[in-house]
């Protein structure tokens, strides 16, 4: 089956002039590449997790695909079209949720926005009814869409926002972090709907590692504006990266210490990182079989690893 593409980018970057220091009479500047050189493609039903430290250029290079900035060097094309040209003819085909910005009417409730939606965009009658009825039961929104969005609760609203984000039927989904500060049956029910999204294209940035692993199915990670790491999220779960764990005890270490490298973190609050995967078994039952744990946490998310490895890796650097 031929490949269609959605999003396709080469050498793409963009400068922002910074202010370096403020003179007696005029100002310095110096240019900044928050998104530096980046090229990839981005394939129909893909669901990308964009993932970087702050800072890293992530919602710039989100705003350069929407056509919302002009890049300052490279190209992006989005449905093979310069977007920024044909900002409007593909805002048709894209629904957007910011987690911190809302497009619902503050004073109306949700299915107001969702009615304007339907004109703006132009669907049948009968198409909107069947979707908004689809959409309402996927996320279980049905008891609060005629209740005032001000009156919502976080995780209600953040429903509403999908169903008025997606009521058009849109082809590429952009998801700035959209379960920041939800609770966890919320942010599960999100992503079990995100998941079911299969024949949508989908670019989810958030920084909840764990949430990326479950939604997605290739993961790009920016740092300083470079592309640092694209891969499958299969073959990020085949990598055999290590484990840290991290414990609390009120005990003397004297009983372990030698035997492993810990590192004390704060009062009575300690870890041993670096564990290669066939000695975190023997590590776990050293700690538990000779200490009084209070608490104790396994870390192995392969992402959160790859994240910091990147991040330290600062020779990517130019500015
Ligand atoms: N309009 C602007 N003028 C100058 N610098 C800017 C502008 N917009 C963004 N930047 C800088 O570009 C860099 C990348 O910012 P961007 O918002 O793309 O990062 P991000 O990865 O989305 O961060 P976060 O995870 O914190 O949302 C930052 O150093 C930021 O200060």
């Amino acid at each position: 089956m031929e490949k269609i593409m959605i999003i396709e980018t080469n050498g793409l970057s963009k400068k922002y002039k910074k202010i370096k220091s403020k003179g007696l009479l005029k100002k310095e500047y110096i240019d900044y590449s928050a998104v530096n050189n980046i090229t990839l493609s981005i394939e129909k039903n893909e669901h990308i997790g964009l993932v970087g430290l702050n800072g890293s250029g992530k919602s710039t290079l989100i705003k350069m695909i929407l056509g919302i900035l002009q890049p300052t060097g490279g190209e992006v094309k989005t449905f093979d079209r310069d977007p920024v040209k044909f900002r409007q003819k593909n805002a048709m085909h894209i629904g957007i949720v910011f987690g911190q910005r809302s497009q619902l009417r503050w004073d109306l409730p949700p299915i107001d926005t969702f009615k304007l939606n339907r004109e703006i965009y132009r669907i049948p009658v009968d198409v909107y009814e069947e979707r908004l009825a689809r959409l309402t039961k996927l996320l279980d929104a049905a008891e609060f869409l005629y209740q005032p969005v001000r009156t919502l609760s976080l995780g209600q609203r953040m429903k509403a926002e999908f169903i008025a984000a997606l009521i058009h039927d849109p082809e590429l989904i952009i998801l700035d972090e959209p379960t920041i500060g939800l609770d966890v049956v919320t942010k599960n029910s999100i992503v079990s709907f995100l998941k079911t999204l299969t024949d949508k294209t989908i670019i989810f940035t958030s920084h909840d590692l764990e949430e990326v692993e479950k939604v997605c199915s290739r993961v790009i990670i920016l740092n300083r504006g470079k592309l640092v790491l694209d891969k499958s999220i299969a073959e990020v779960e085949k990598l055999d990266t290590p484990t840290t764990i991290k414990f609390t005890t009120q005990d003397d270490l004297s009983k372990i210490q030698g035997k492993l490298e810990i590192r004390k973190v704060s009062d009575s609050s300690y870890e041993v990182a670096d564990i290669a995967s066939d000695e975190v078994k023997n590590t776990l039952s050293l700690i538990t079989g000779q200490l009084d744990i209070q608490h104790i946490e396994v870390k192995r998310s392969k992402l959160e690893y790859l994240l910091e490895q990147t991040a330290e890796r600062r020779d990517n650097f130019e500015s």
